[in-house]
């Protein structure tokens, strides 16, 4: 599914009308009915519904709802937030036939809360711009103050379509039935609080018009996409079939990073793993990993890559003296893909101009502190945009972007984005992120097909979170340990 900003949505609206010919009436019937396909759904034991329309196309909608509604033979008031002259277009056509039906409204009045269990939010779209201004914001407030069930139309009124700060005042939804495609507030925080319940609808719009309008593809990745891209083992392979990984992690402060990293690598299908760390570690993770083979860090770097499919950087290795030197060089000279994650990423800023040299792929898994020290900003800043941020990073410099968070996003080096949409909160903590590098490595290594890898692998990092809280794990105790043991479980039930 792809996930477009507001203007985009609109730039798609204008082409099916003016290109295609269809009437924009049209389309405003088929939201309105789908939405209210929705609530005949969910609201059928006689609740009342407050409509509260809005002067733009998603009051437009509002009025479309309101009849289809009262044919259904429901109770509905309807509330008018601007006066009835504002309407114009395709609102003021849907405003004349709910007329036209014999069906009535009043100006609005907060009294009319009293009667209803469910307010109908259709009064800001996608058209909002800046803060909110009045009346909405004072209706915003009241719709708060009457404490009803609140079913947003197309997005929460004040929250734009586009990935931006929250405006104050915007409206928090109990449900939120979006129109045709998701918008990319809702992969972003805090918006995507504001949406409670979401689905989308169609209205009817073909994929033609996205193909023709929307230059940057932005799709969902999920269970479906990750079943499909699975790589299934052949009955003759062997261990050399399934990639020789090498992961330089651990330090002396932080050994278990590499135990934990390679632990998920050796679990997630990597055929042989040599952990590069100190001499003086060794015993440690290899007592945690005794699947995998040792290389002391101290010795020569290029014995330990020359004859791997796969590298991985950067979990728990402080990086002090000799960092920069052994990242310099596998970027140079490393024929494979190459992750870079935590303590490697430190020393990336400084080495951009090599990283846009190299001709094999490199995938970087910032969370976004990280991702603000590459580009000289604040994770707050990175935070406000994600998408922009990991798109134009990786086609910047020609490298696949992980940004982590919630809906982590894969960037790849053509600007294309894959938001992931399985995880949950009990991977915000120390060790999750060396699992991650661990099966990203692993799905990596041995394709030429390096997004699909890489997607799968935040898929399947957050659905094992989530398999393990479905399994009463709570989100405070869940760690890297279990995730990794869990592994085995939530791969029989995606592939
Ligand atoms: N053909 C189309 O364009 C379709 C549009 N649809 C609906 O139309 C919506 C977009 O419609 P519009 O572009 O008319 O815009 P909206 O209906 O989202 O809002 C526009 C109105 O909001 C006011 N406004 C903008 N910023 C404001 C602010 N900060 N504070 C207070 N008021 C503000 C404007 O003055 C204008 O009256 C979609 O979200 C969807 O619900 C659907 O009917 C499907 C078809
Ligand atoms: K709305």
């Amino acid at each position: 599914m792809q996930a477009v900003t507001g203007e985009e949505m609109g730039a798609v609206d204008r082409y099916v009308i003016e290109t295609l010919g269809y009437p924009g009436a049209m389309l405003m019937e088929n939201a309105g009915r789908a939405v209210t396909e929705r609530l005949l759904h969910y609201y059928h034991t006689g609740e009342r519904f407050l409509i509260l329309i809005g002067s733009g196309n998603n009051g437009g909608d509002g009025f479309v709802i309101a009849r289809t509604l009262k044919d259904a033979k429901r109770e509905v008031h309807v509330c008018l937030i601007p006066p009835e002259e504002k309407f114009k277009g395709d609102a003021k056509l849907h405003k004349n036939l709910y007329e036209n039906a014999g069906y009535t409204w009043t100006s609005y009045d907060p009294i009319y809360f009293q009667k209803a269990d469910i307010v109908i939010d259709a009064l800001l779209g996608t058209g909002i711009s800046g803060d909110i201004r009045e009346p909405y914001s004072n209706v915003i407030e009241a719709i708060t103050n009457a404490e009803k069930t609140v079913v947003s139309v197309d997005l929460p009124s004040g929250i734009p379509g586009d990935e931006t700060t929250v405006p104050e005042g915007s409206l928090q939804a109990d449900r939120t039935i979006t129109l045709q495609q998701p918008k990319l507030s809702y992969y972003t925080y805090p918006a995507r609080d504001y949406y409670g319940e979401t689905e989308v609808v169609p209205i009817g719009i073909p994929p033609t018009a996205f193909e023709h309008t929307v230059k940057t593809k932005r799709n969902v990745w999920s269970a479906s996409e990750t079943a499909n891209h699975w790589q299934p083992w052949a009955a003759s392979s062997h261990k050399g079939n399934h990639g020789k990984v090498g992961i330089i992690a651990g330090s002396e402060t932080m050994p278990g990073a590499a135990a934990i990293a390679a632990g998920a690598a050796v679990k997630s299908g990597a055929g042989l793993t040599t952990i590069a760390t100190p001499q003086s570690v060794i015993p440690m993770v290899a007592a945690h990993v005794p699947e995998a083979t040792y290389f002391p860090r101290e010795n020569e770097i290029s014995s330990f890559y020359e004859n791997k499919d796969g590298i991985a950087v950067g979990p728990g290795t402080g990086f002090d003296t000799d960092g920069p030197e052994i990242l310099t060089e596998l970027i140079e000279n490393f024929e494979g893909p190459l992750v870079v994650d935590a303590d490697g990423l430190h020393q990336l800023a400084e080495m951009l101009d090599r990283v846009r040299a190299r001709k094999h792929p490199l995938i970087i898994t910032p969370h976004p502190g990280e991702m603000a020290a590459l580009i000289g900003s604040s994770p707050r800043d990175v935070n406000s945009r994600r998408f922009e941020v990991a798109a134009s990073f990786a086609q910047e410099h020609g490298i696949y972007v992980v940004l982590k968070g919630p809906y982590t996003l894969v960037a790849t080096p053509e600007g294309e984005i894959w938001i992931n949409d399985s995880g949950n909160a009990g991977l915000a903590k120390g060790g999750s992120g060396d699992v991650l590098t661990g099966i990203v490595l692993a799905f990596v290594t041995k394709t030429n097909n390096i997004q699909p890898a890489i997607s799968s692998a935040v898929y399947m990092h957050g659905y094992t979170a989530d398999y393990l809280l479905e399994r009463g794990v709570p989100m405070e105790t869940m760690n890297a340990m279990e995730m990794i043991q869990a592994l085995p479980n939530s791969f029989r039930e995606i592939r």
